[in-house]
């Protein structure tokens, strides 16, 4: 058995496999969030340990004591600080975390601007990497920042905790932005740059490990407490999103997988090293060899749920709302950036409602815009990802993909063939195929695992040719409008 464990945003998952893939046991637990108005988002990395001793304990019951290995998936970009006693500084600034936009825009201009960055590091840092958390922290708690030893992102915490190993796999590294996607490795002038030169950053750095190995043997005193055998090993692990590939077999070029979770990420698979100079386009490296473009939105399923309680309705009356309506919403465009925004690059931003009249400004219309304004900007970064080309296939994972009107929307908009994995936590799926990859010294990911995701999927939304022509038209015409209102509302 092999157990994959995710550590999202709202949410930990876990998730026991047989040794062909097959689900055998679920676990979950919620998070808290810490918000303000200043953007932080911020969670005490203890929180995502009790969540995980609750997930496991749910998952494994069928079947503890014939756990082989534990692959760790983890919300990425989010910034763990430890001291010299591996003790934690201070809770942890998120991915979704905006409070660190001037820093982000200061080590842009230090290093010559978002074209430099990407000729010299091969990424360009958007608000929420990693890498203005640490400057963030030297400005404003220089009393934490002195006392910094380790630098771990949240995945790479959970395998400490789980192992006493510090180590890190270029995957997650990727989305600190002071990892080199080229070279993969540790990007040495920017952490100078932050501490001034004393080594102190770079000193910090985990050990870095492949993507497919192991990190090492979970604690004794850690499987007496979860009942796993001390054999047990844990492997690498890596970002949610990159576990996510694995898991919805995103492994080889024209895949394309949707992610509506807390984030909404759009990414697919490329050999060769994504180059838009942007830096929309988040050039990551993928765990199974080669890149993963990926156009990460801040504001999804976050939206449509704060939408759906204010006007005192449930998750289920989604499909509901959007079977009432008709796409463009009656006229109504909600630009859904609660959160801040990073694709487009807005980090302090706000949501807007627009073109509200006497006859649309309805319950369901306003959930529509809701789901449609989440879309749109999706849809944008699915055209960035894909250059232009039109997909023909997508995978829609994440909690957002339990809606069957949403999925449907999604088909209707694209025209695209929209499948979802019968098992539907692909980054915990992913996981566990990484750990029995790398706990039996398999070949690689990509080869041997794709039969387990191949036979996973279900064909889930089609937009068949009757449907295309009553609705392409309506949502290209309703996309336009959104766009129209981007540029009139953020970019004059
Ligand atoms: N049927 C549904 N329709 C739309 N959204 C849903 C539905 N079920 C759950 N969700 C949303 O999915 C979100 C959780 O998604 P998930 O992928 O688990 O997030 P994360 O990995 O960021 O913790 C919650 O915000 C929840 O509101
Ligand atoms: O920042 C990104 C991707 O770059 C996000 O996708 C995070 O990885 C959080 O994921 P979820 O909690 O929404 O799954």
């Amino acid at each position: 058995m092999y157990l994959g464990i995710d550590c999202g945003t709202q949410g930990t998952k876990a998730l026991l496999v047989d040794a062909n893939g097959f689900p055998c046991g679920h676990g979950y637990a919620r998070h808290q969030i810490i918000e303000r108005e200043s953007g932080a988002r911020e969670q005490n990395p203890e929180w995502w340990i009790s969540a995980l001793r609750l997930a496991v304990s749910e998952a494994i019951a069928p079947a503890a004591d014939r756990v082989i290995a534990i692959g760790v998936s983890g919300q990425q970009h989010g910034l763990v600080v430890l001291d010299e006693n591996h003790q934690v500084i201070r809770p942890a600034k998120l991915w979704n975390d905006t409070e660190t936009s001037a820093q982000n825009e200061e080590l842009i201009q230090q290093f010559g601007g978002r074209s430099e960055w990407f000729r010299r590091f091969g990424i360009v840092p958007l608000t929420g990497y990693t890498v203005s958390k640490l400057l963030w922290l030297k400005q404003k708690e220089p009393q934490h920042f002195t006392r910094i030893r380790h630098i771990l992102l949240p995945h790479e915490y959970l395998n400490f905790w789980l192992t006493g190993e510090v180590c890190a796999e270029p995957g997650d590294a990727s989305g600190t932005a002071f990892f080199n996607v080229n070279t993969r490795t540790w990007q040495r002038e920017i952490l100078d740059f932050i501490d001034g030169g004393t080594g102190q950053l770079f000193a910090a750095l985990p050990r870095l490990i492949g993507s497919d190995d192991v990190v090492g043997r979970i604690r004794p005193e850690v499987a007496a407490e979860l009942k796993l055998p001390s054999t047990t090993v844990v492997s690498s692990g890596g970002g949610d999103n990159m576990m996510g590939a694995i898991g919805t077999g995103n492994v080889r070029e024209g895949n394309v997988t949707l992610s509506l979770g807390t984030s909404s990420t759009v990414y697919s698979f490329s050999e060769r090293a994504p180059r838009d100079p942007t830096g929309n386009v988040a050039p990551f490296c993928s765990s199974s060899g080669g890149w993963l473009p990926l156009v990460c939105t801040m504001n999804a399923t976050n939206v449509v749920t704060a939408t759906v309680a204010l006007i005192g309705k449930t998750l289920a009356d989604i499909d509901t709302a959007l079977d009432l309506t008709e796409p463009g919403a009656g006229g109504l465009t909600f630009l859904p950036f609660l959160n801040g925004e990073r694709t487009p690059d807005m980090p302090n931003a706000r949501g807007s409602l627009v073109g509200i009249s006497t006859t649309n400004y309805t319950k369901p219309n306003f959930l529509r815009a809701a789901v449609e304004g989440v879309t749109f900007g999706l849809l944008n970064g699915l055209d960035l990802v894909l250059a232009g080309k039109r997909a023909e296939s997508i995978q829609v994972i994440g909690g957002g993909a339990r809606s069957s009107a949403w999925r449907q929307l999604l088909a209707d908009a694209t025209g695209a063939q929209i499948s979802v994995p019968a098992e539907e936590e692909s980054g915990c799926l992913g996981a566990a195929i990484q750990a029995m990859v790398a706990s039996s010294r398999m070949n690689g990911i990509a080869q041997t695992f794709q039969s387990v995701t191949d036979r996973c999927v279900r064909i889930d939304g089609h937009s068949t040719s009757e449907r295309r022509a009553t609705f392409r038209a309506q949502y290209d015409l309703s996309r336009h409008r959104y766009n129209e209102r981007l540029r009139e509302l953020y970019r004059s």
